[in-house]
Parts: structure tokens; sequence; C-alpha cells
């Protein structure tokens, strides 16, 4: 939503209550909207950005009101003490849940949420201390400077003041470097472990931190009603907060009040016009809200938001405005020692991998120094991926070893090696298609700051974010990119992916770079283009390996050759050798290779 039109919804809001002509109604109404909303946001960035499916939300809604209640009304706490204490109990069982469920992949994380969000209503609804089902009833009003927010119309500031905070928060936290790590969750998730992102941790970050505005939601609620009970924490509102999501526009943050607009109000009016209508006094809502779902899916995947900014002509939302600026000067970051020239980068010694019976890589080894561009190559199926695999931690190697800078890397993980200084690009391009080329590219300086969700969320971060849009800036126009910073990486020509790919790996600053067929789906000219920037690459120090199937490009900027078949070393040697040598063009393609003869 731009600027304008957030401003006057803001306005709008804030006006409502002040106008006596504005029903109650309206204002209990917009009340659950608030309420729903802060739950939904958290869903937006769970579910909709992160992939997490979560069918549990009303429980961390029932843990914090429970949790103010029960120390309201039986220890006799002040409201406003509570409201740490129920960040800090959904903080803890959130964690502790996420820790344990997040590591189920498919439709068992799912199953496990509706799993716990059962068990957390029945123990709700069995607690002595909580009232059974009866729950608890006198909870004290809000009052706030001695103002009382018992009344509908006192509390909604309260309640709008948090949704809005949750929404602004949220967006920054989107747009910021956790921000980039958590948007490549959902489809970019291994390629953001090769950058250094830790994917496990920040699916947990976003456990918690839908938990914590769910949290929120409940502590606001249990003192808006005035009493809890385990009802509205039930699985049924849990699958609520998700249609509202989906309904929204699960990837949106503003989807989360519209989802939540659209949930309640039609759940109003069904439950108005049914009983007049059928002479039923029966909850048929979940029925037309199965049907709502099914047509939403059907015809508007990414929720009604997008019509709505369609419609309101603001198809640039904010992200894309913050990105249609130059990123600001800014100082730039520091930058790894460099080996000098001839310095044994990487070694790579006897390694192998077997898939079961299959030996991939049979104990494959070669050295790589500064300043030198080494090719793999040999036909399809060799093991040259699979080699690259295991140099840069993705494949654990059956035995060998792997040393870069003279240090042991075989059996770190892929996040450690990146740390090191290793950079890659991969066989099949690997981007987030809706994120812009700086920010895909800013994904590869993820390890060159430390900003954390905090400072993302309450953009605090502005200078460092700023030396790191500035970085990928640089990287981009080094590439020959610096035209295309703003433009969505999924509208790039399949060439300028792969470029935009070697940006991304320089982002991270590596002393070793691996490109896995770099001028795949190259133009000619194009790939001229990706020769100069290796050879430039180079000439600054750049260790670079390299697979590749194009003779021609390898033959021109190698200075070394690995000739692999059948996951065995057929050959090294420089180009002119390799080129002439009756061993490889035996074997290479079964014969005399006009390609290998004449590159
Ligand atoms: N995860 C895997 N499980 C089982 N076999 C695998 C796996 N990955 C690769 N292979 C097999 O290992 C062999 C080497 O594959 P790899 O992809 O490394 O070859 P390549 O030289 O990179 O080929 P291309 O040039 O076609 O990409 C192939 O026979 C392939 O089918």
């Amino acid at each position: 939503m731009n600027r304008a039109y957030t401003l006057a919804f803001v306005a709008l809001l804030a006006l409502l209550p002040l106008i006596p002509a504005t029903p109650e109604f309206w204002i209990t109404q917009l009340n659950y909207i608030g309420l729903s909303s802060l739950v939904v946001i958290g869903l937006v960035v769970l579910t909709g950005v992160g992939g997490l499916t979560s069918f549990g939300q009303a429980a961390f809604v029932g843990m914090g009101a429970y949790t103010t209640a029960y120390l309201t009304t039986a220890l006799g706490w002040s409201p406003w003490l509570t409201l740490p204490l129920c960040l800090t109990v959904v903080g803890v069982i959130a964690y502790g849940l996420g820790v344990v469920t997040l590591r189920l992949s498919g439709h068992y994380l799912p199953l496990s949420t509706i799993a716990w969000g059962l068990s957390f209503f029945y123990l709700f609804g069995n607690m002595e201390a909580f009232g059974k089902y009866d729950g608890i009833a006198g909870v004290e009003p809000l009052s706030l400077f001695g103002w009382s927010l018992a009344s509908g119309r006192g509390i909604y500031y309260l309640i709008w003041g948090l949704a809005l905070a949750a929404v602004w928060a949220t967006r920054n936290l989107l747009d910021s470097r956790p921000g980039r790590a958590i948007r490549a969750l959902k489809g970019g998730a291994g390629m953001a472990e090769s950058f250094g992102v830790d994917t496990a941790s920040y699916k947990v970050v976003i456990f918690v931190y839908a938990a914590l505005l769910a949290g929120i939601s409940g502590w606001l609620y249990a003192h808006m009603q005035r009493a809890v009970s385990p009802s509205p924490f039930g699985l049924n509102y849990g699958i609520e907060y998700l249609f509202m999501a989906v309904i929204g526009g699960a990837g949106h943050v503003w989807g989360a009040i519209l989802g939540s607009t659209v949930v309640l109000v039609l759940k109003d009016q069904i439950q108005n016009w049914v009983p007049r209508l059928f002479d039923t006094t029966a909850n048929l809502e979940m029925i037309v809200f199965g049907v709502l779902l099914v047509v939403v899916l059907q015809y508007a995947r990414d929720g009604l938001w997008p019509y709505v900014q369609r419609l309101a002509g603001a198809r640039a939302g904010r992200r894309a405005a913050r990105g249609g600026e130059e990123p600001p000067e800014a100082p730039p970051l520091p930058q790894r020692p460099r080996p000098t020239e001839g310095e044994v980068v990487l070694e790579v010694e006897a390694i192998r991998k077997e898939f079961g019976g299959l030996v991939a890589v049979n104990d494959i080894g070669f050295r790589v120094r500064a300043g030198e561009i080494v090719g793999l190559i040999g036909p399809n199926g060799a093991g040259k991926s699979t080699t690259f695999n295991l140099i840069t931690g993705v494949l654990p190697a059956t035995c060998g070893e792997v040393r870069f800078l003279g240090k042991r890397i075989s059996g770190l993980s892929a996040r450690a090696i990146a740390r090191l200084g290793v950079g890659r690009s991969f066989q099949h391009v690997q981007l987030l298609p809706g994120m812009s080329v700086l920010e895909n590219v800013a994904l590869g300086a993820h390890l060159r700051s430390n900003v954390g969700v905090v400072a993302g969320a309450l953009h605090s971060e502005r200078a460092r974010e700023a030396a790191l849009l500035h970085e990928a800036s640089r990287q981009l126009q080094r590439v020959g990119l610096g035209d295309y910073l703003h433009e969505q990486a999924g509208n790039l020509a399949l060439g300028q992916q792969r470029i935009l790919e070697i940006a991304r790996a320089l982002a991270a600053d590596p002393v070793l770079l691996l490109l896995d067929e770099p001028a795949a789906g190259l133009r000619y000219k194009e790939k001229q283009e990706l020769a100069a920037v290796l050879s430039q690459l180079r000439a600054e120090g750049m260790s670079i390996l390299l697979v590749e199937h194009d003779m021609e490009f390898v033959m021109r900027i190698t200075n070394h050759l690995v000739v692999m078949d059948f996951g065995t070393k057929l050959a090294e040697g420089p180009p002119v050798e390799i080129q002439s040598s009756p061993v490889v063009l035996e074997a290479y393609l079964g014969g005399v290779d006009e390609e290998l003869a004449h590159g």
C-alpha cells in the first residue's frame, strides 16, 4: 500500500470511534478484526512467506489470554506487568515446540500443529486453576495513565495501535537482512544455506515471532472480554486464522487485515442471514468459508490483496518503492584477506562418493591455486556436479578429503564452508524470482552483516542495511547488471540470471568461486562478456573452479583442466595439452570430438 493510502487508512481508523454516529457494534467488530489481524500477520510471515503451515495459532492466543487472566485474577498482578510474562510464556513454549516440530517436513508439520493445538485446547479446559471449561471470569479491564480502556472505544486504540505496529515491524523485518533469509525459506532453503543462512534457526525465529503476535492478541482479548474460556482457542479458530491469511493473501502483510475483515464481516452476515432465510441456527459459516477458500485457491492463489493493490493503482508496493531508489552510498564492507598468487587454495584428495552401488565420484584429486581458473569437464553424468557438491558440503563424501586454504573442510556443513570463503553458483539457476535483483544479490552477502531480527523489525539497521545494498549494487555493476538492480529476478533472461548468480556469489566476498555451468543458456555475446568478467576476477586474484560443457569457452579462459568420465579422473593439464590428448578425445565422446579438437 503506498504512503497516501496508508495515511488515509490510518486516519479513517483513528477517526471512526470519535464520530458519535459510529455504531457501537462497528467498534466491537473492528476490535475483533484488530485482534485477529495480529494473529494473521504472524501467519503471513510463518505460512505465506516462510512456507510453514500452522493450524495451531489459536493455542498461542489462549496461552496469552490465560496467563494474564490467571495472574490478574488469582494473584492480583497488574495487567501491564503480565504482558512481558505472557510474551515469555508464549515465547518459551513456542521455542520448545518449534525446535521439536519444525524439523518435520511435508504434511507432518501441519499435522503436528493440529496435534499440539488440540492438546492445548484440552489442557485449558481441564486445568483446575483455569476454571476448567467454565474458564476465568472477572478479568480486570486495562487502564492507561488513569484512562480506563474498559469500553470498546477505549481499548480500540490500543488494539489498532498494536496491530499497525505489527504491520510496520513485519514489513521492516521482511525488507531487512534477516527478512531476505526468511523469504528464502520457501523454495530457496538449500541455496540460502550455501550463503551461510541458518535456515533451521530462521524457521524457529518466525515460529516464535508468529506465536508472540498471537500471544499479544490473547492478552488484549482477555482484558477486552474480561473473561476467558477454552472455546475461542480451539482448533476451529486455528483454521479460521489460516482462512483469513489465505483469503487476504498469505504473502502480503496488509492482506492479514483484509483477510481478517472479510472473514469476520462475512461470518457476522452469515450468522444474521442464515436464521432468516433457512429457519435454522446451525453454524453454516464454516461451509461458506470452505467454498470461499476453494474459489480463492482456484482463481486468486495470492488472495484478495493483489486485487486491492491493482484497484488502488498501487502495484508497486513499498518494497518496490524502497528498491526504486539507487542504494545510497555507504562505506564498503570489510573484505577477507586474500591468498598470494599461486598459493594453493583448494586441495581435493582421493574424494569419493557412492550412491548405493553407483560410484559417482571415484577417488578424484586435484588442486586450485590463487589467481587460476580450473575447468572440470566431462560428459553428462561424469560426476562433475557431485564433485562440486562434495566440495561445498551439500553432500557428504564417502571418503577422501577436501582442504581449503590448508584447512580440512570435508565433513563441514555448506554453511560453515561458505563462511570460510567459498562462493558458488548452481547448475539449475536458484534465485528468488519474486525478489529484486538487488535483494537476491544482497542475500549473497548475508554473512557479511550481523543485523538480527529485532534490529530488522525496528528498522534500526539503516547504516548496516545500506552497506549491504551498496555492496550488492557494486557487485551487480561489476558483472554488467547495473541497469537491472530493481527488476524482479524472475523477469531476467536465463543468461542474465546466471550472471546474477555470479554477482550473488561475489557478494559473499569469496576466495574461491565454484561455478556450475555458468555459460549454459548464454548467447554468444553474453558468453564473451562472462569470459571477460571471469578473466578480470582472475586478474584480481580470485580462484575459480568451473564446470562447463561449452568447450570453446572452457579452452579460452581456463589455466588448467581436469577431465572426468564415469566418476574417474581421466586426465589433467593445461587446455592445449588436453585438447590434443588422444585418451581424452577417445574417451570423452567415444571417439574424436570435433568440438574438443577444434575448440
Ligand atoms: N543424489 C543422487 N542419488 C543417486 N545418484 C546420483 C545422485 N546425484 C547424482 N547421481 C548420479 O551420479 C552420477 C554423476 O552425476 P553428476 O550430476 O555429478 O554428473 P555431471 O557430470 O554433473 O553430469 P551433467 O553434466 O549432466 O550435469 C550420475 O550417474 C547421476 O545419475
